[in-house]
C-alpha cells in the first residue's frame, strides 16, 4: 500500500513546482537542506510567476530562483537568519531578514504566517512511510501543518536521523515526491579558531565541570572551545544545543560525552539542525545517541533551563558599556540574525548551576584596516540589540571575564572597560564620563 502511494505521488521537479502560484509563501530551504532540483525547476518558471515569497535561512549554497531574478520581481527571499550569501542578497535588495527568536519559529508559523507550500529536502522513506527530515528538524513539522501543498525532494545521501518528535513526515501528508538520487550535502567547514579565540575559550573552560551540559553557538570561538574540551580532562558532559556541528563529534570521539547527568533526554544529544562536514553527517546517520527535535523544544528557555548546569557559549559583534549586546548587525546592516542566542542566554541563566557566556574579541579590524573597540560607549547607530542588558551574564574577551548580573551602570562600565583592549580603555572612560555612568570616586 505505502509503496503504491509512493509511486502515485512521484513526479518530476517541473511537475511538482506547478503547485506554486503567484503570491504564494513557500517554506523552502534551511542550512544544509536545500531541495536543489525544486529550486532549479522553480527558477525555470520565473517568467510565469510574480511575487512568490520564499522563506528559509542559514543558506550554504546558492539558490537558482533568487539568482536568476536580479529584479526581485518574481521571487523574494525572506531569511530567518542570514548566511554570507544571503547577506550579499540583502545588500542588493533581494533578501530581507525576519526578526526571530528562534524558539518561537514554529509558533510564528502556526499562529501568524501565510504558508502555502512547503518544498523541502528529506531522507528516503522508511518501510512505514516516514521521511526523516535529516539534518534539519527545526520548524518543518509546523510548516507542513499549515501548508496547502507539501513537496519533498528525496536525497539518498540525507542521513535518516533519530529524534524526539516531529522529526519526520508521513507520506500521507505529502502531495508530491521528487526523487533526487544521490545529491550529497553541502559542507560547512569549521571556522578556524584564531589565537584570540583560544585565549577567550581559555577563560570559559574552567567554568565547565563534569556533569555540565553544553550549547555552542556559531563561529570560530565556539569551535576553539569545542577543541579545548576535546583535549581537556573532562569526561562526563551532556549536549543540548540548537545547531549540531563537527566540534560536538570531536568531543564524543574524545570520550567526553556521556549525557549521564542530563535531567532531560538522559544519554542523548539534543539538537534542532546540523551543518558541518561529511564526518558530521556520517555521525548522524541512524545514530540513536542523537535526538533531533523541533526548535521549540531544543531552544525554548522554559524547557532547556530544566537541564542542570546548562552552559551556553555564544559570540557577539559589539557590546555597549551598560551591557547591551549586538550579535546580528553592523549598525543598520544585517550581518546574520538573532537566531537562538537570547534563548540560550536565558535558558542557561535559569538552569540550576547554569551559566551563559557572551564572547567577543576586544577589537574588530574593518576592511580599510582601522581597528575599532567592540566594547563601546554606545552601540553603533542602528545596531540591533540581540540580548538586552539585564539578560546578559558573563562577558568574555581575550583580556578577561566579567559577570554583569546585578551590577549598576557604573559597575558595568568599570567591568567592561577592564576587559577592553588596553589601547581603548582611556577613551572608553572618557565616554563613560560623558554618558554619566562613570562613578566620581573611580580612578
Ligand atoms: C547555531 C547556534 O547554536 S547559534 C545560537 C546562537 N545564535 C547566535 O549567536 C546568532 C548571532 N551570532 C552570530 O550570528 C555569530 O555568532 C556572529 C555574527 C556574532 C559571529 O560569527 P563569526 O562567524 O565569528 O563572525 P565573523 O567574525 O566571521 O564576522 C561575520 C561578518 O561580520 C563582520 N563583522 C564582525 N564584527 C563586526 C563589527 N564589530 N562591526 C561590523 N562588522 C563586523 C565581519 O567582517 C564579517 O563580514 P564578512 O563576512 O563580510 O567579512
Ligand atoms: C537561526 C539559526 C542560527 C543561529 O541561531 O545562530
Amino acid at each position: 500500500m505505502i509503496r503504491e502511494e509512493y509511486q502515485k505521488k512521484c513526479v518530476t521537479a517541473d511537475e511538482a513546482v506547478k503547485v506554486i502560484r503567484s503570491g504564494d509563501w513557500v517554506e523552502f530551504a534551511w542550512a544544509a537542506s536545500v531541495a536543489g532540483l525544486l529550486d532549479e525547476a522553480l527558477a525555470r518558471r520565473k517568467d510565469e510567476l510574480y511575487d512568490v515569497n520564499l522563506r528559509g535561512g542559514v543558506l550554504l549554497t546558492p539558490l537558482a530562483c533568487i539568482e536568476s531574478d536580479p529584479t526581485g520581481e518574481h521571487f523574494t527571499w525572506n531569511s530567518w537568519h542570514l548566511g554570507g550569501r544571503e547577506r550579499k542578497w540583502a545588500q542588493k535588495g533581494l533578501a530581507y531578514y525576519i526578526p526571530l527568536k528562534y524558539s518561537e519559529l514554529p509558533r510564528y508559523i502556526r499562529e501568524n504566517l501565510q504558508t502555502d507550500v512547503v518544498a523541502i529536502q528529506v531522507a528516503p522513506m522508511d518501510e512505514h512511510g516516514y521521511f526523516s527530515f535529516g539534518v534539519t528538524v527545526s520548524h518543518y513539522a509546523a510548516a507542513i501543518e499549515k501548508a496547502r501543498n507539501v513537496i519533498v525532494e528525496v536525497n539518498e545521501d540525507m542521513p535518516r536521523v533519530h529524534g524526539g518528535y516531529d522529526h519526520m513526515v508521513h507520506i500521507s501528508k505529502v502531495d508530491y515526491i521528487v526523487e533526487g538520487g544521490h545529491r550529497g550535502l553541502p559542507v560547512l567547514p569549521s571556522a578556524p579558531a584564531s589565537e584570540i579565540d583560544r585565549q577567550i575559550a581559555a577563560y570559559v573552560l574552567p567554568e565547565i565541570k563534569d556533569g555540565a551540559c553544553i550549547q555552542l553557538g556559531i563561529g570560530g570561538m565556539p569551535n576553539a572551545l569545542g577543541q579545548m574540551i576535546a583535549e581537556s580532562d573532562l569526561k562526563d558532559l551532556g549536549i543540548h544545543t540548537e545547531m549540531l556541528v563537527d566540534g560536538f563529534v570531536d568531543m564524543v570521539e574524545a570520550g567526553k560525552v556521556t549525557g549521564r547527568c542530563k535531567n532531560l533526554d538522559r544519554g542523548r544529544m539534543v539538537y534542532s539542525f546540523a551543518a558541518g562536514t561529511q564526518k558530521l553527517y556520517d555521525f548522524m546517520r541512524d545514530n540513536p545517541s542523537l535526538a533531533g527535535y523541533p526548535v521549540d523544544y531544543s531552544n525554548l528557555p522554559f524547557i532547556a533551563s530544566q537541564i542542570d548546569q546548562l552552559i551556553s557559549i555564544n559570540s557577539a559583534l559589539e557590546i555597549d558599556l551598560t551591557g547591551q549586546v549586538c550579535s546580528e548587525s553592523a549598525g543598520p546592516n544585517i550581518i546574520s540574525g538573532a537566531g537562538g542566542q537570547l534563548d540560550f542566554v536565558e535558558a542557561a541563566y535559569h538552569s540550576k548551576g547554569g551559566k551563559s557566556f557572551i564572547c567577543l574579541p576586544s577589537t574588530f579590524k574593518d576592511k580599510q584596516g582601522t581597528v575599532h573597540s567592540r566594547i563601546k560607549g554606545l552601540l553603533t547607530l542602528g545596531a540591533t540589540v540581540t540580548d538586552t542588558r539585564p539578560t546578559v551574564q558573563f562577558v568574555v574577551t581575550e583580556y578577561g571575564k566579567v559577570n554583569l548580573k546585578g551590577l549598576s551602570t557604573w559597575q558595568r562600565a568599570e567591568a567592561l572597560i577592564s576587559i577592553a583592549h588596553p589601547d581603548f580603555r582611556e577613551g572608553l572612560i572618557e565616554e563613560a564620563k560623558k554618558l554619566g555612568i562613570w562613578r566620581k570616586k573611580s580612578k
